[in-house]
Order: structure tokens, then C-alpha cells, then sequence
């Protein structure tokens, strides 16, 4: 009785031809596998991307992208009852809200008076508006008016909308921004608009395929498939994945040589790739909107070298370095140097970059491999290769390194190096424990570092030329330590004494080199005898040596790691936490040569962090408070550490500055943790 009186432009909107539309996907369940698999073809062949894209012919539309064991009958069968429960629901929120109105007498018509507020018309307005609310819930909020209005060119209403604060970068339930949908759509005011308004050409989309959003957002299928159709834009496959299409992706797919340009002169980057790895280029067909691209990203890439290599001279590797790295100044500059001398052009581009990094555990070896792979890569994840090698030593294990040849168990699944490297050629690689690998994987390691290419088990080969190598080996560690100690031994008295008057000196104390004799006479001698072969050693563009850290470096150290739980403190449970200098020297005390700086975590863990949780399990720390650690040497503090020495207090700072010692109740008994001593 209610559809009676919804309007029937209303209902026509609702019902209109779609490839899932509820009538469709009932008369498809009801058995007849040859209009399903109709269906299928269709679904395939009305979107123009599949006869006009260069790539997705390839790699967007492929059969793949849908499950080939499920034919499509059997998939829409066994959507059809969630379908109908969820029409079952809608029906019923839409009830509920006609009944709202009714029980409110919105629409009812006065018995007394015979008049009536609203009449029919006014019911049936009200109950279109109902289904309207039913089909598109989310549909009242700006962001979503502003999508609404750029899908349909409205450029008035997306001029207002903005005027009165809605975001230009906001993002439909699904994943995509109004910019999208206007270039999809080929609406150019709205996109002009936006552009002004400062909507993010090279945002992404958050969209995956119609499948993997309603997997991702817990949707049903066809609301995901009816919303992109409805809300996006109904020319797109919805086996297709789309994350990380930025606007121009769009504009490119709709093969729209205005809206490109628009784009790419409001800056839209033609070399961003989506999450296929597809640059908008890649999806142009022949033609003047392909040359364009292809001039714009000649052009992008110049400049972005510009804007590289002035961001370079502004903040110099080294200070990026200097920010996560504490001392290691020798190891930091021949770095860095190298990899500006790459950067700049002034390499050998017929071979990729390799460093060995020397000296004992803990030191920052991997911290400074990591760092200079977030510099090249700015994050990516896939630019950082860490292969652990001593998981190589034996003769067979080769086989886990490269791939295994044809026949050979593990054939298919290829090798642990050459996997990475085949998605980032350019990575930085990280051996870990170089001096572990059996000498067969040297000398596939000599082959990469000496070729630039690598052959796989399948017989294809990898280009890596522009990658960085970094080898780490404990390998005269000890030697290394001892003789940094020795030259140390002068400057870290200077530098004791330093501290004790400017604390800001602290970084630029302590700089001893190792002699280049030291090198020679000790260092090669010792290489040689472990790696067996000139040749390997000679393929090393650096040797990068990691020193054990000197006494301002420690006071750093432990400095960085009381930050680090001062925040969480503050994050986790609103206590500040404050400590005293005389805290670091004793903090700076637990250092152990052999375990670097892991050394120092440990013993704030062991003598700070045990006490913070200890306090807080026994409910002294009132919210809010200021707790300051201090150093105590009176024997009434054994109790708590029980090393007999001076220990750590804990007190609590009232607002007053008056101070009140927290009573720790035992067990507390950090010598049981104290595996580094
Ligand atoms: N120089 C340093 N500056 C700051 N943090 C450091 C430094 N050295 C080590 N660390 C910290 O100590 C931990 C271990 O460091 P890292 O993994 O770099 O050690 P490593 O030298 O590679 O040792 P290993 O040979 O045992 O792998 C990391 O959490 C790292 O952040």
C-alpha cells in the first residue's frame, strides 16, 4: 500500500536496468544457467574499458579476478537470499519510519476537523522520502551532498558545499573522493571547482573490486556493486580492482583529454602508479591523449629531480641519518657519501652499489640500512630486502636463496631473494650475517654484485643495478672494538669532562677514525681468511666500520629510551615522567659491549619500566601525576633492586613541587632478568 505511494520516477530510479538489480538477480537464481552465463558476458563486455584499455585486457580484467571454479549462476544464486533479507530489512526500517510519521500524524488526516495537514500527495512525498532515506542512508552528510553534486556536474551546489566547509578531499563509505567521481563522470566545472578549492589530484582510491570491498567493509556484494554503479560510475568493471587510481587514472579511463589536462597542470603526478602498479598512461589509448601523457611525465620526472636534488642540499643525508642514528659518524658519512654520489650520477652504473657494514652486535648496523632504505624509498615496504644468511649455510640451501631449477621440490615457489627483488629491483638489500653463507651463495652474491643481474631457477633474469647491498658481519668485531677503545681512551675522559659542564656538547665530542693502517694490517688479513676471495672482497665499494659507543653516546642513548617511555607514559596512562642527569650515568652503567645498545633497552626496561609497572599494578599512581626518577644510594632502596649500589626511586610530584617516595612493595626481583650481566 505504501509503494502505492511513492512516486513512480521514484521507483523507476530504484528498479532501473542494471546488471544486479533485484528483479534481475531473482529471475537469474530460478535455475536458468544460460541466461546467467549471458549475464557473464555481458557484464564483461559492456564496459568500454574492456575494449579500449591497454592494460586491462591484461591485467585488470582478467579471468582471474573471479573465482573460475564459481560460475556466476552459483554466485548470484547464493547472493539472492541475502539479497532478499536485506530488501526485507530496508522494507522494514522504511515501515518503521512511515509508521514514525503516522504515529506523529504527519501525514494522517484530521478526523475532526475533516482536514487534512498533508493529504496524500504530502504521504506519498514523505514515503518516497523514506525510500529515498532507506536506499541511501549516509546520503544527508556534505561530504556526501558534495560527491552527489560533482557526480552530476552541479557545479553551483559544489561551489556552495564548499563555501560552507565541506572537505574537497573527503571520501565516499567505499573509498573514493569527489575529484574522482567528477573526472570519471567528465564533469569539468565540478572538477575546475574542486581543482580551486584544493581537492588532492593525486589522492588514491580506497576501492578495491566490487568482491574485495564487500569483503573489506563487511557489505553485502551487490550494495557495493549497485553503490559504485549508482553513486561512481557505471561503465567500470566491478571485477577490476581500482585502489590507488588517482583522479587522473580516471580522466585517462574515460578517455577524457580535457579533464587530463586540467588535471595535470593543477599537478596531478602522471608517474603515480595504483595498486597494479599502472601508471595513468598505461590505460590511454594511442593517440594525442597518450603523447600528452607521455610529455607530462618527461617533464614531472625533470622536475621532481629538481625538487630532489634541492631538498638534498637543503637537508643532507647526513642529518636524516644523524636524526635516528646516535654516534656512528665514521659509518654515517662514508654512507652517505656513496649514496650521493649515486644519486648525483657520479657511480658506475654498470654496477650496483655494495657496502659491508663491520663491528659487533647492536650497534646500528641494520638501523642504518633500514634509514637509508626510507630514504630512497620514502617507506615503501617493498624497498627494504632483509635476507637472513644464516639461513644459507649449507650447500642445498642455495636452492631457498635463488629458486630451486625445474623438477626440483620448491620449483614453483622461487627464491627468497630473487622474489623481492623481482617486485623492487632497485631495493636496498640487506645480508644479514654475510660470514654465515655457504660459499656457493657467495658466489652468487659475487655474480649480482659484479653483473648487476640476477638468474632465478626459472631461468629468468633480474636486473639490479640500481639496488644498494649491504652486508653485515660480526667478523672482527672484536678487533675493531678493541681498537676503538684504545683511541677512545684519551677522548672519553675529555669528553667526561664536557658533559659535566654542557650537555648540548655531547654530539660533537668523541670523533676517533680508524687508521687506515689498522685497516690493512688487521682487517683485510682477517676478511681474507673468512670470505676466502679477493675477488668478493674486491666487488666492495665501502667497508663501513660501527665503533662501540663512547660515554656521551650512551648518556644519548639512554636519553632516547626514557623519551620513548616518557611518551608512552603520557599516551597510555596521563602520567608525566621526569628524571634527573644523575639517572642517565647510572642508566648509561648497564652498557654491555656485546650487546650494543640492546644493552641499554634492557636495563631501562630492568630498573625503570619494571618499577613504572609494578607502581601501576599496585594502584600508587594516581591519574594524571608527575612521577620523577631519581637516583638513591641509601641501603633502605636495596630492597627494590637489590644490587646494593646506588638505585632508582620513584617519587611522586605534587603540584606543590613537595615530593612523595612511592613504597614498591617486592617482588621485584630484576636480578632474575638480568641475562646481560
Ligand atoms: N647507533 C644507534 N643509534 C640509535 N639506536 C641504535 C643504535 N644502534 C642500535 N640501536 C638500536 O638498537 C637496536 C639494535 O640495533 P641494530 O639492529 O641496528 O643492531 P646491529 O648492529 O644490526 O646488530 P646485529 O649485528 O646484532 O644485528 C635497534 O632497536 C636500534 O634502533
Amino acid at each position: 500500500m505504501l509503494l502505492s505511494s511513492v512516486p513512480r520516477h521514484m521507483l523507476i530510479r530504484c528498479r532501473r536496468a542494471r546488471s544486479l538489480s533485484p528483479c534481475r538477480v531473482l529471475k537469474t537464481s530460478s535455475g536458468d544457467a544460460t541466461r546467467s552465463q549471458t549475464l557473464h558476458d555481458l557484464e564483461l563486455n559492456r564496459n568500454p574499458i574492456v575494449s579500449t584499455s591497454r592494460v586491462s585486457r591484461k591485467g585488470i580484467l582478467s579471468e582471474d579476478a573471479m573465482p573460475t571454479n564459481v560460475s556466476s549462476h552459483m554466485q548470484y544464486r547464493h547472493l539472492t537470499a541475502r539479497w532478499i533479507t536485506n530488501l526485507q530489512g530496508r522494507r522494514n526500517s522504511w515501515n518503521a519510519l512511515a509508521a514514525g510519521g503516522r504515529a506523529n500524524n504527519y501525514w494522517e488526516e484530521e478526523s475532526k476537523g475533516g482536514k487534512s495537514y498533508f493529504g496524500g500527495t504530502s504521504a506519498g512525498v514523505v514515503s518516497a522520502a523514506a525510500l529515498a532515506y532507506c536506499l541511501k542512508k549516509d546520503s544527508d552528510s556534505k561530504g556526501d551532498q558534495l560527491l552527489d553534486a560533482s557526480r552530476t556536474n552541479n557545479a553551483q551546489e559544489v561551489t556552495r558545499l564548499l563555501e560552507e566547509g565541506a572537505d574537497p578531499n573527503c571520501r565516499h563509505r567505499l573509498g573514493w573522493t569527489p575529484l574522482m567521481v567528477a573526472t570519471m563522470n567528465r564533469q569539468h566545472c565540478a572538477v575546475k571547482v574542486l581543482l580551486g578549492a584544493g581537492a588532492d589530484p593525486n589522492l588514491g582510491d580506497n576501492f578495491n573490486s566490487v568482491y574485495d570491498t564487500s569483503r573489506e567493509k563487511g557489505i553485502h556484494s551487490l550494495e557495493v556493486l549497485v553503490m559504485r554503479e549508482d553513486e561512481f560510475n557505471n561503465r567500470l568493471s566491478s571485477r577490476a580492482s581500482f585502489r590507488g587510481c588517482a583522479a587522473l587514472h580516471y580522466a585517462v579511463l574515460a578517455d577524457d583529454l580535457h579533464c587530463v589536462r586540467l588535471l595535470l597542470e593543477a599537478g596531478a603526478n602522471p608517474l603515480q602508479k595504483n595498486d597494479m602498479g599502472h601508471k595513468p598512461v598505461a590505460y590511454a589509448k594511442e593517440g594525442e591523449l597518450y603523447t600528452l601523457l607521455k610529455d607530462w611525465e618527461g617533464k614531472f620526472q625533470e622536475a621532481q629531480r629538481k625538487r630532489e636534488a634541492e631538498e638534498r642540499r637543503r637537508f643532507p643525508l647526513e642529518r636524516r641519518l644523524r636524526e635516528y642514528i646516535i654516534g656512528q659518524e665514521g659509518a654515517i658519512n662514508t654512507v652517505a657519501s656513496a649514496i650521493r654520489r649515486k644519486e648525483n650520477g657520479w657511480y658506475d652504473e654498470e654496477h650496483p652499489l655494495v657496502f659491508l657494514f663491520l663491528g659487533s652486535s647492536g650497534i646500528g648496523k641494520t638501523e642504518l640500512a633500514k634509514q637509508v632504505a626510507r630514504y630512497m624509498h620514502k617507506d615503501v615496504k617493498k624497498g627494504f630486502i632483509r635476507v637472513d644468511m644464516s639461513e644459507f649455510q649449507e650447500k642445498h640451501e642455495v636452492a631457498k636463496f635463488i629458486g630451486s631449477p625445474p623438477g626440483y621440490v620448491g620449483h614453483e615457489e622461487g627464491g627468497q631473494l630473487t622474489k623481492q627483488l623481482k617486485q623492487c629491483p632497485n631495493a636496498v638489500v640487506l645480508f644479514d650475517e654475510v660470514d654465515k653463507a655457504h660459499p656457493d651463495v657467495l658466489t652468487i652474491m659475487l655474480q649480482l654484485f659484479d653483473e648487476g643481474r640476477l638468474t632465478d631457477g626459472k631461468g629468468k633474469t633480474i636486473e639490479c643495478k640500481d639496488a644498494v647491498f649491504i652486508m653485515t658481519s660480526n667478523v672482527a668485531s672484536d678487533e675493531i672494538a678493541q681498537h676503538a677503545l684504545q683511541l677512545r681512551q684519551e677522548a672519553q675522559e675529555q669528553s667526561r669532562r664536557r658533559m659535566a659542564e654542557n650537555l648540548d656538547e655531547v654530539q660533537k665530542s668523541d670523533k676517533i677514525t680508524i687508521s687506515k693502517q689498522f685497516k690493512e694490517d688487521v682487517i683485510r688479513p682477517i676478511l681474507k681468511r673468512q670470505f676466502r676471495r679477493d675477488e668478493f672482497l674486491g666487488r666492495i665499494n665501502e667497508i663501513v666500520y660501527f665503533l662501540p659507543f663512547c660515554y656521551s653516546e650512551l648518556i644519548q642513548l639512554v636519553s632516547k629510551e626514557l623519551n620513548f617511555w616518557a611518551k608512552k607514559a603520557k599516551q597510555r596512562h596521563n602520567i608525566t615522567l621526569q628524571w634527573e642527569s644523575p639517572v642517565l650515568d647510572l642508566l648509561a652503567g648497564g652498557y654491555n659491549l656485546h650487546y650494543g645498545a640492546r644493552s641499554i633497552k634492557h636495563e631501562v626496561e630492568r630498573r625503570v619500566v619494571n618499577q613504572l609497572a609494578a607502581a601501576y599494578e599496585q594502584e600508587l599512581l594516581p591519574k594524571g601525576c608527575t612521577l620523577r626518577i631519581s637516583v638513591d644510594g641509601g641501603a633502605e632502596s636495596e630492597g627494590q633492586e637489590g644490587h646494593g649500589g646506588p638505585s632508582l626511586r620513584l617519587d611522586i610530584v605534587g603540584a606543590d613541587s613537595s615530593s612523595r617516595k612511592l613504597d614498591i612493595r617486592p617482588p621485584l626481583n630484576p636480578e632474575e632478568m638480568a641475562y646481560f650481566h
